[in-house]
This record gives structure tokens, sequence and C-alpha cells, in this order.
């Protein structure tokens, strides 16, 4: 049995509810984007991928039921992230547990549509700055039409068919293609049919269209917009996060406030305590003779700290979502591994780093001498100046005991 032959997740709670389900698919790894996170809840502009797409679905004229398909750790964040885009729809959404392929996704939201719902659209969460009016347009010519309809636009590069050693075969006329995108419109009961097929076809699949068209239905293309790329890429990130400065500046030009900016900020601490055997590492360097810290790894508390300042400020967790807090690959691990891994996941998400900034604590050791070198170790892993002060308690505290240290980083990232 599929998850579509199970009875709906949801009840629906009036049978006047919306006629129209809206399904967000939004639980891909985004493999291609590499940012180490699932792509829906990275943020662009100050606002996770979701939270973009869900924008424009709220604004629907009409009411619509919303499905969110999302990885199975990230349903609480999406319950939130849904909670603030749906406003007072918000009992019109529901988040879902997605699988591992775009078509096991899409199953698992058809599974929670309302009884009441007759047309179904399925629209990818990583095409993020579809415009409200390209889902009135589809939505419109599927009550005309009665048919499935795709969103497209023509193809503008000259397009050749190549055979497998990629000797050119011939040049095919593009002005019979469109390029794809979603939404896609469908009426729900020949769509859940549509995807009773085999493993196999339903893998090949690249869109829910094509497995609509081959049940035989009618499928028709309406205008698409330039918006509505799909964001798979670094680069697609970086032209999604651009657009989406230039419109929030167009919007604060109009009402007069102050333009959102490019740079983002981000806080870490790390606390470690003295252990007995080995020796210290402390801020990218060893110090012979030095009391160590305990850790998983080689408990250096202001590379961890910088770690997690920096990964705040692009939006990309934190160093245990990273590396995880007791992965054995890790063990013993100097902040260095961990410090460069962070800076090439920012940097593939289109972020470089400004500057850091950490606040050591600790009565040992005494770190002045070996500040500068220190900072120039720290600044080459980071690729932007790191500075460091230190400081004591005045003997209070587990810091102020001797106990252990406490680093506390700030970071200031860009997207460029
Ligand atoms: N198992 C999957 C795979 C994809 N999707 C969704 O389908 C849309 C289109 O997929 P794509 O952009 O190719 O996303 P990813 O699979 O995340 O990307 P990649 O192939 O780079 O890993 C995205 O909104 C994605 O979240 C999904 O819900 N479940
Ligand atoms: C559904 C889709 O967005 C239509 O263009 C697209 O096929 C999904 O993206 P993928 O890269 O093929 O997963």
């Amino acid at each position: 049995m599929t998850a579509i032959d199970e009875p709906g997740a949801v009840a629906d709670p009036s049978l006047d509810g919306p006629a129209v389900g809206v399904l967000v698919v939004a639980a891909g790894s985004g493999t291609r984007l590499g940012a180490g996170i699932p792509k829906a809840f990275v943020s662009l502009a100050g606002s996770t991928v979701l939270e973009h797409a869900l924008a424009p679905v709220f604004r629907l004229r009409d009411a619509v039921q919303v499905v969110v398909v999302v990885p199975v750790d990230r349903v609480g964040e999406a319950e939130t992230i849904g909670r603030r885009a749906a406003g007072k729809a918000a009992d019109h959404l529901h988040v879902v547990v997605g699988g591992d392929t775009r078509q096991s996704s899409v199953l698992a939201g058809l599974a929670a549509l309302w009884p009441g719902v007759r047309t179904v659209l399925v629209h990818d969460a990583a095409r993020a700055l579809t415009p409200t009016e390209q889902f009135e347009r589809v939505i419109d010519a599927a009550a005309r039409t009665g048919w499935g309809v795709v969103p497209g636009l023509p193809v503008t590069d000259t397009i050749k068919r190549v055979d497998a050693s990629d000797l050119v075969e011939e040049t095919v006329d593009r002005a019979a293609l469109r390029a794809v995108q979603t939404p896609q419109a469908f009426p729900r009961d020949a769509l859940v049919a549509a995807f009773r097929v085999a493993e196999d076809r339903l893998a090949a699949a690249t869109d829910d269209a094509a497995l609509y068209a081959d049940a035989g239905h009618p499928v028709l293309a309406v205008e698409g917009s330039e918006a509505a790329f799909k964001i798979t890429t670094p680069w697609d990130a970086q032209r999604a996060e651009r657009l989406l400065v230039e419109r929030d500046r167009g919007r604060e030009r109009e009402v007069g406030a102050r333009p959102t900016s490019t740079i983002r900020t981000g806080i870490g601490i790390d606390v470690h305590a003295f252990a007995d055997d080995g020796e210290l590492s402390l801020a990218g360097l060893s110090w012979p003779g030095e009391r160590p810290l305990a850790g998983h790894s080689d408990g250096d508390a202001v590379a961890h700290a910088i770690v997690d300042a920096l990964l705040s400020a692009a939006g990309l967790g934190d160093i245990g979502s990273m590396f995880g807090t007791d992965d054995p690959r890790f063990a013993g691990a100097s902040g260095e591994v961990f410090l460069r891994a962070a800076v090439e996941r920012l940097h593939a998400a289109g972020f470089v780093v400004v500057n850091v900034a950490v606040q050591l604590v600790g009565n040992r050791p005494r770190f002045a001498p070996r500040r500068t070198e220190a900072e120039g170790v720290l600044s080459a892993l980071v690729h932007g100046p790191v500075s460091i002060a230190a400081t004591t308690t005045d003997a209070l505290g587990f810091t102020g005991r001797g106990e252990g240290v406490t680093a506390i980083a700030t970071a200031l990232v860009e997207r460029c």
C-alpha cells in the first residue's frame, strides 16, 4: 500500500473547507547547494528559503489548504516558520514528513490533503521567489479548463540533441519548448491515480505533470516567470539573495525605512573544563606546559566559539548540527579542522567573513604574550581578521576558581 492509499492524515475540519490545496515540497537535502543543511532551511536575506516560498501562497485571493513537506528532523522548525508565514491562516497549514525522493515527498503531501480539496498545486520550496500572480494564473487556468496546468518559459538558448558520445545530432526547434516551473496544478483524484505507477516510472519522472500526462490527461502550459527559477546551486542562492535585498530596498524606499543589509552578525560561546593529562590547545595554538582542556575534540574553546559564531551569522546551524557532538570521526580533532570545514561551508553558501572578535575568560594561560600569534593563525583559517581579548573574573565563578575557560565570539559575515 502506498501513502496515498492510506486515509488522509489530517481530518477535514469542515466540509466547506478550501477547494484548492497547495503542496510545498521542501524535504530535499540541497546537495548541489552544498550548504550542509536542507536547502529549504538555508537563510536568504534574513529569512529561510521556506519562509520566502510560503509568503506568496498565503497572499492568495482565496483560502487554500497548505501542506508543507519537510525532512523528518525539521518538522518543529517548519511549523514555526509556517505559522509565521500563515498569520491568521495558520489553521490551514499542515507540516508532514517527506521521503527520499521528490516523488515520495509529493505522495506524503497528497496523503495529508483534506477531503474537500478538488484541485491540488504542487510547488517546489526551492522556487522560493515565485510570485503570487503565478499561483493565481495556474489556479485560474485549472479552473477554466479542468486540465493539468504547468507554468513555463520559452527556451532562450539554442538546444542541440547529442548522442552518447556528445556528438551533435540535431538542432531542436525551440519554438515548441518550454522550461517548466512550479506550481503545477491538477485535478486531485486524477493526480493521485497518476502517481500509482511502477517505482521505476515514478523515479524517472522529473515533474508531476509528466506522470499526469502519462496517465492520458491533457496538460496546458501557461506563462511562467523569471523570478520562479529554482534555487539549486550557490550561484542561484546568490541571485535570489540579491533579488530579495533589492526587493526589500524597493519596499523600504516606498515606506521610507532603512535598507536591508547583506551583512549578518553571529554569536558563539564555548566552555571547557581543565583536564589533567595532555597539552593545551587554545586559539589554534599549542601551549606546552599548560593544563589541557577536556573535551570530545581537542577542547579548543576559542576555535569552537568562532565556528558557532560563523555558522550562526550565516544561518547554517551550529557546531553540533554540523559535526555531531560525539561523532567518533572528530574524537580529538583540532579546532583547525572545524574552522576549515565551517569556513568552506560558509563560502559554499555565498558568504565571506568580514571579521571575528573573541573574548576569552580564564586565569590560564596568560594570553597576551601570544595574542598576535593566535590572531594570525585564526585570521588565516577564517580568511578574515580575528581579534582576541582575554580577561579574568577577579576569582569569581568557575573560571575565577581556575576550573576552566569560556570563550565568546562574535562574527560578521557578508553575502556577496
Ligand atoms: N526527497 C525530496 C527531494 C526534493 N524535494 C523538494 O523538491 C524540490 C525540487 O528539488 P531540488 O531543488 O532538486 O532539491 P534537492 O533534492 O534538495 O536538491 P539536490 O538535488 O541538489 O540535493 C525542492 O523544493 C525540494 O525540497 C523534496 O521535497 N523531497
Ligand atoms: C518539478 C521541477 O521543478 C520542474 O522544473 C523540477 O523538475 C524539479 O527539479 P529537479 O532538479 O528535477 O529535482
